[in-house]
């Protein structure tokens, strides 16, 4: 979908919001709460049409290239600061970093967030550092990453048997790939795929278009109305409920396969979050909100962001033809024939690694990251900005910038030889899991997820476009929504590769 305000709505909400600005004011109640302290020095626009119709992180790109690397913007009654260089970003995800640590209130995550309870929106604070550190110890880390390697690779194999079976018929990529990474998220944070995962991915990529952070429940947060009015909020209780039940189903499975013994391996992360639930023993005593809230982070955040990674990189790789057979060529020669490759197979490959950085660059799955609020008040590269401003980082502007990127519009992997550029957050070229802080903890866990499968796609198979199509015919065009994915799914046909 396009940027969600059809215009006609969008008119009538500016009206209602200067309705409300002006009742406000001869009411004498406190104007100052929807506007940010002067002075304001940024080159600010005021203009919310700037935004509708196009994707928000290429119609802010486009403001940056006329306004510069950093904007003041006026989103309805919210102010917020666009940063579009890796310099800015620095200031923001580093030297400032304690000051942007922060998540500002947005309405899906009031409701699809337990109020605020996940980790993702959590205010910045302990109860953040307790949730954040357990998902870590018990899910995120490389050690625990590793253990998960025998079901990544069980369902990876699973993928490979599920695409071999459509034999010489155009086939969903996108569908496949997206069921497969929610089976091992899955897996991993709850010990078993969900029952009714059709539902769940459903529910998922619903959450995901409706998390843009620019409908104008976000837009116009003081104006209660709107929410009513714009049916934002009826339609995220009920996601959230539906939420609840699938939630509830996972606990419940959870609990009465550990008690009869059908669980019998060790603990996951939703059994820890459960025990400590039960006994106590947090800084934070927890509630079965707070466990769903952040169980529902791990889903989401892990099932989405790395499918949508390998559905570009297959996309990229199919407009892209030298480099699909570049980098075809290094894994059957690296795997010499072998009919079954696993991780510890595809740890050496160089160029591999080089198509998942590019892809990155490209196409960061959240290319506006997640966006931080101001605690304090601050100044980023010579500019005043107010506590409680909203920041968004452009990561997809950034990882485009012909300053920084030769050629940045094309897919080259070889840009990446001898350049010791890398995704860890300490290069601001390139922050497609961001930086600092709130930096993405589910690195190490979305990487595995990533490479994998995409290795077993590129190394079984031969691709083609389905109707003889040739590459310039594959749409390239963006979804809507917190994470961008293609506006229409992969369709391809795969022809099985001999490794005889
Ligand atoms: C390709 C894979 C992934 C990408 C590109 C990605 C990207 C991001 C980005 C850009 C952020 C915001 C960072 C910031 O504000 O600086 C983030 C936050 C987060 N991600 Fe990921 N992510 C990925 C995989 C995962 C996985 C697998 C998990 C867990 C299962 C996960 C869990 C989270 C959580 C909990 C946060 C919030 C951190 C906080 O606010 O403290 N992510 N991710």
């Amino acid at each position: 979908m396009e940027l969600q305000i059809p215009f006609s709505l969008l008119i009538f909400s500016v009206a209602v919001f200067l309705f409300f600005k002006k009742f406000k004011r001869s009411n004498s109640l406190d104007t100052n709460k929807t506007l940010p302290p002067q002075p304001w020095k940024l080159p600010l626009i005021g203009h919310l049409h700037h935004l509708v119709g196009v994707q928000p992180h290429r119609a802010l790109g486009k403001i940056a290239e006329k306004l510069g690397p950093i904007v003041g913007l006026q989103l309805g009654e919210v102010m917020a600061v666009v940063i579009s260089s890796p310099i800015f970003a620095k200031e923001v995800m580093k030297t400032h970093d304690l000051s942007f640590a922060n998540r500002p209130n947005l309405l899906n995550a009031e409701i699809i967030g337990y109020n605020y309870t996940d980790i993702v929106f959590s205010p910045y604070g302990d109860y953040w550092r307790q949730m954040r550190k357990l998902c870590i110890l018990e899910l995120l880390s490389a050690k625990k990453v590793r253990s998960f390697h025998s079901i990544r690779e069980e369902e990876s194999w699973n993928l490979v048997a599920s695409v071999a079976m459509g034999g010489s018929k155009t086939i969903n990529l996108s569908h496949k790939i997206s069921t497969m990474m929610n089976a091992i998220t899955s897996r991993v944070a709850v010990g078993s795929r969900c029952k009714d995962q059709a539902t769940l991915l459903a529910v998922i990529q619903e959450v995901i278009s409706l998390a843009s952070g620019f409908d104008l429940a976000d837009l116009f947060p003081s104006v209660k109305v709107l929410h009513l009015l714009t049916g934002m909020r009826d339609k995220l209780v009920k996601l959230r409920n539906q939420i609840d039940q699938i939630l509830d189903g996972i606990i419940s499975d959870h609990e009465e396969g550990r008690a009869s013994g059908h669980i019998n391996h060790n603990e996951d992360l939703l059994d820890v979050l459960l025990r400590l639930k039960n006994d106590g023993g947090l800084q934070f005593p927890i509630t079965s909100d707070n466990v769903k809230a952040v169980i529902w982070d791990m889903l989401v955040a892990g099932t989405d962001t790395s499918s949508v990674t390998i559905e570009w990189a297959m996309s990229e790789l199919m407009k892209n033809p030298t480099v699909m057979k570049k980098v075809q060529l290094e894994l059957r020669h690296a795997l010499k024939g072998k009919n079954r490759i696993y991780e510890s197979d595809i740890q050496e490959l160089h160029y591999f690694k080089l198509v998942i950085k590019e892809t990155f660059r490209l196409h960061p799955p959240a290319p506006l990251l997640v966006p931080r609020e101001s605690r304090v008040k601050c100044e980023i590269g010579g500019y005043h900005i107010p506590a409680n401003t909203k920041v968004l980082i452009n990561a997809w502007k950034i990882g485009r910038d012909p300053e920084y990127w030769k050629d940045p519009e094309s897919f080259i992997p070889e840009r990446f030889i001898d350049n010791e550029i890398n995704m860890i957050g300490t290069n601001f070229e390139l922050i497609p899991f961001g930086a600092g802080r709130r930096m993405c903890p589910g690195m190490t866990l979305g990487l595995a997820n990533v490479e994998l499968p995409l290795a077993m796609l590129l190394y079984h198979f031969n691709w083609e476009l389905p109707n003889g199509g040739t590459p310039q015919d594959l749409d390239m065009r963006e979804d809507f929504g917190a994470t961008v994915k293609r506006k229409n799914d992969l369709y391809l046909v795969a022809g099985a590769y001999s490794t005889n």
